[in-house]
């Protein structure tokens, strides 16, 4: 009889990311006992177990035993330390390694891991707990097929995936979708504050603004119309919506947009060479 357990997950840092993807991939029918986490923060560690039923583990040692992928999901600044602490056991198994760090290489990984490893580099973000979410993701020269195939089932079990084959191209993914979201709540904010200057109430201007927000997005992704056509049947000539524009515009709104996300892809790349 074969005792062996399930080819099982395990995932190294249980924080806000960690959760937003666990959280996702079982409310969408993954089996919970095969996914370990570690995590050493213990309220989040008690969550974790509590809320999805998962394996929760104090330390990355104990959650990857018998498990044939890894996702790193803690943060740059502690990445080395934790693979440097996990090359035996990497080197003993040669697990599929999917990381979702900020900036981090796939070659910084494979060498802190002891080498020749299959690594996945993914940029997943939060709305992945709606199963909303949207994944870049890279694989290195020694990921082969299979390995492809399971991290890209993984990411698109909770949203959708986007292959990018130059890895520098990555930084500009996590500026654009994995820190995305943060814009789109500061603008929630701003449209919500706003509202609430001109008289209306704060439970009705967060009404307001948050259906805005869906129903433009889901305009965005199930109609065909790019984003400029969609925004001119808005804009009736000399209405409402004309004078905000031209308020955005002569505002410097485009440029604003592109400096924050030079400055997201800029901070990127800074994180891979502080943290190696
Ligand atoms: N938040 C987001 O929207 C996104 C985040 N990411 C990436 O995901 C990663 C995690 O980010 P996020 O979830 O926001 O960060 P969090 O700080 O919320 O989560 C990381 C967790 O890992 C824990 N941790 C630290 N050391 C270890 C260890 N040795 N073993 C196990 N767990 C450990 C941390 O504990 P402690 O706090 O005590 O250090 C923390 O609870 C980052 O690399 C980030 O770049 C990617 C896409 C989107
Ligand atoms: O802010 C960060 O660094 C992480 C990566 C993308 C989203 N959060």
């Amino acid at each position: 009889m074969n005792h062996q357990s399930p080819a099982s997950l395990a995932f190294i840092g249980g924080g806000n990311m960690a959760r937003s993807l666990i959280g996702g991939l079982v409310a969408r029918g993954a089996d919970p006992t095969t996914i370990r986490v570690a995590e050493p923060v213990d309220a989040l560690r008690h969550a974790m177990q509590q809320d999805f039923g998962v394996h929760t583990f104090d330390h990355a040692a104990d959650a990857v035993q018998g498990a044939d992928a890894w996702v790193l999901a803690v943060k740059p600044q502690v990445m080395r330390a934790v693979c440097e602490a996990l090359t035996t056991q990497a080197q003993a198994t040669r697990p599929l390694v999917v990381s979702i760090a900020a900036g981090i290489t796939a070659g910084q990984l494979d060498r802190w891991l002891g080498g020749s490893l299959a690594v996945v580099r993914a940029m997943p973000n939060t709305p992945a707990l709606l199963g909303a979410g949207v994944t870049g993701l890279f694989a290195n020269a020694a990921t082969d097929n299979a390995g492809r195939a399971r991290a890209a089932a993984l990411l698109g079990a909770v949203g959708a995936t986007v292959w990018i084959d130059d890895e520098h191209l990555m930084d500009a993914v996590t500026a654009v979708s994995g820190s995305g979201p943060a814009y789109v709540f500061l603008l929630a904010e701003a449209m919500q504050q706003a509202g609430e200057a001109q008289g209306l109430d704060p439970a009705a201007a967060r009404v307001l603004a948050a259906q805005t927000l869906l129903g433009a997005a889901r305009m965005l992704t199930e109609r065909e119309e790019p984003a400029d056509v969609l925004r001119a049947r808005v804009t009736s000539p000399g209405g409402t919506t004309q004078a905000a524009i031209e308020t955005f515009e002569a505002g410097g709104f485009r440029g604003l947009v592109a400096r924050a996300i030079d400055a997201a892809t800029t901070r990127g790349r800074e994180l891979s060479a502080a943290n190696d």
